[in-house]
């Protein structure tokens, strides 16, 4: 390192264009683990070019990816990722495969208060206002994602790949693009997580609107503090009762509970992400 950066007024992120030569050189990953995912961990880290913080996720990748073609898919996804800017999307800065260690390295913008979940379990007692703040936030950035040509699917949408800022109340959606690393690492791995899961991304035919299914069983779990079908103990019993959680019972809200069950009807009868922000629910502050 030791080079001094463009010394510009403001941290100007890097050029999505340029992918970095030894990417190491100008991260400095630090021992302090922020958490855990379920295939990756999370530390903080300081980038040197831009003297900003961000935090360095080290995903194992059980085989190394097998064909070229693989890496080139990667390559690709890293690029589009790069190049993803809004403000309630995760920023993605940087990623390479270390092959000594076996893993993906990730660079991305930090959130120091963690995921929606660790937060709400942290934060027991928040209004009806502030939740539907954070479900305001969540449907922008998945119109973001979902106005893209072809449309992004995140396809692995939960609470604990959403994050909050936790000062300013400022929630992204974070995790973007694992779901894709992990398919190619770990062909055999069904993408998502059996609770959030959309009934139609196991027959294969799904569009983006499986990040809309998703997105209800946030709300869900954000207003019962219930892992969802936690009466279920694995995917066969969840997949029999999936659309119909026990958990929107204990919704008290009728409007909120009505709201969630537009997320988890049928494709046909879904609505997408901008009609949901358009729903009278959201529109009254209240
Ligand atoms: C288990 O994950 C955590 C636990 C605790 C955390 O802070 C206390 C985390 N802070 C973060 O900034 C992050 C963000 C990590 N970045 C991502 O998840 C990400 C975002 C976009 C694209 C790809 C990814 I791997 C995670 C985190």
């Amino acid at each position: 390192a030791g080079s001094v950066g463009d010394g510009g007024a403001h941290a100007e992120p890097p050029d999505p264009d340029i992918l970095e030569i030894d990417p190491t050189s100008r991260y400095i990953r630090y021992n302090e683990v922020l958490g855990k995912g379920a295939f990756k961990t999370v530390y903080k880290a300081f980038d040197e070019a831009n003297g900003i913080e961000v935090a360095w996720s080290q995903v194992r990748i059980d085989e190394v990816l097998q064909k070229p073609e693989d890496l080139e898919r990667l390559y690709s996804e890293v690029r589009l990722l790069k190049s993803l800017k809004h403000s309630n999307i995760v920023r993605f800065y940087n990623s390479w495969i270390d092959d000594k260690k076996k893993t993906v390295n990730i660079i991305t913008e930090l959130f120091t208060s963690g995921s929606l979940r660790l937060y709400r379990k942290k934060h027991k007692k928040v209004d009806m206002k502030a939740v539907k703040s954070w479900a305001r936030q969540v449907l922008a950035g998945l119109i973001y994602l979902h106005s893209h040509e072809p449309p992004i699917i995140h396809r692995d949408l939960k609470c604990d790949n959403i994050f909050i800022n936790g000062n300013q109340g400022e929630v992204k959606i974070g995790d973007l693009g694992l779901a894709t690393v992990l398919e190619q690492s770990n062909a055999k791995s069904v993408i998502g997580t059996p609770e959030f899961m959309a009934p139609e991304l196991y027959d294969e035919s799904y569009n983006e609107l499986v990040d809309i299914y998703s997105f209800g069983m946030c709300m869900l779990e954000m207003v019962t503090f219930e892992y969802p079908y936690s009466e279920c103990r694995n995917s066969a019993q969840i997949y029999k009762k999936v659309s119909s959680p026990a958990a929107l019972s204990k919704v008290k809200d009728q409007e909120m509970k009505l709201f969630i069950e537009k997320c988890l009807v049928p494709v046909p009868q879904r609505l997408s992400a901008k009609e949901l922000l358009m729903d009278p629910f959201l529109q009254a502050n209240a």
